[in-house]
């Protein structure tokens, strides 16, 4: 098996990413990897597998709609390098609670799951289980996982379909506070082989495109990052995020993530980023890729 038919994905099977996974084949049917899987533990193993080339894709989380960003991935997007965001998928998200069978909800001891899953439910896990420890696990169906093999009575958060893989029962079902929760995930792909053609050539199959730029401003000085955004719209350029993580390089210093509607080779996009160098800032370049659902 070559890399090139490999995709990995947050694992183990049961995670909502490996259900964003399987949304992005079936709309990008040929254009992805359909022979071998790789279920990996944590977010970080994904993105890395990815970038040295050992897999032709990864998919992981970036953003939720009740909880805001994944850090993990935004701040392995900007201190690792080497990979470009090739498509995005919106997917509603649904938690349920899953014992083992035989198991009340007045027996369980703990709960465990992705710490986003726990803040998603914090109302009702704070209504429903006052005081019943949580426990954080990489993915919601390692969570699953965890509540087989635990000698104490554990509940998990996770998807229906981990309940099924992993024969545990669903005490309480759409458990999340908000009904109309969503994750955005990317599909991701080495910055050497996701050439700029190769994304040209995919946005023209999957249609509607979008662009991600990390942003880092130059020195310091009042007005610098609304030179840097008056850039974009000069250009009529539209953003439809701007998220700022730690660059670690002390308190204070921070670059940006920004999310634009058009393509980095666009004559307008182009102008932006020639603005935004004149301002002193550095832009690096995080992908043109279609929006699939
Ligand atoms: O743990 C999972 O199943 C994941 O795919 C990560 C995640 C966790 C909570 C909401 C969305 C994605």
């Amino acid at each position: 098996m070559t890399a090139q038919t490999q995709l990995a994905f947050l694992g183990p099977s049961g995670t909502f990413t490996e259900e964003a996974a399987r949304v992005m084949s079936g709309v990008l049917a040929s254009d992805l990897p359909g022979e071998e899987w790789v279920a990996c533990d944590t977010i970080a193993d994904v993105l890395d597998l990815t970038a040295s080339g050992a897999t032709a894709f990864g998919v992981v989380p970036i953003e939720n709609s009740l909880e805001g960003s994944v850090n993990i991935t935004l701040d392995w997007l900007a201190h690792e390098g080497g990979l470009v965001i090739a498509a995005e998928a919106a997917l509603p998200v649904s938690h349920h609670l899953l014992a083992r069978s035989g198991v009340s909800g007045e027996q369980i001891e703990g709960i465990v799951s992705h710490p986003q899953a726990l803040a998603q439910c914090r109302g009702y896990l704070r209504n429903h289980f006052p005081g019943v420890p949580q426990y954080a696990a990489e993915s919601t169906a390692a969570a699953a996982e965890r509540v087989i093999r635990d000698p104490e009575d554990l509940a998990a958060i996770g998807t229906r379909l981990a309940a099924r893989i992993y024969g545990l029962e669903i005490l309480d079902s759409e458990i999340q506070d908000e009904a109309n929760n969503r994750t955005r995930f990317v599909l991701v792909a080495a910055e050497s082989r996701w050439t700029e053609d190769q994304q040209r050539e995919f946005c023209r199959r999957h249609g509607s495109s979008k662009t991600s730029a990390l942003i880092t401003l130059g020195e310091d000085h009042p007005g610098a990052l609304y030179e840097v955004l008056a850039c974009f719209a000069r250009e009529r350029v539209n953003l439809t995020r701007i998220e700022s993580r730690p660059t670690r390089r002390g308190l204070g210093s921070y670059h940006f993530f920004v999310d634009m509607e058009g393509q980095w080779w666009d004559p307008a996009v182009i102008r932006a980023v020639e603005g935004i160098h004149e301002t002193g800032a550095a832009v690096r370049d995080l992908g043109t890729y279609p929006v699939i659902a």
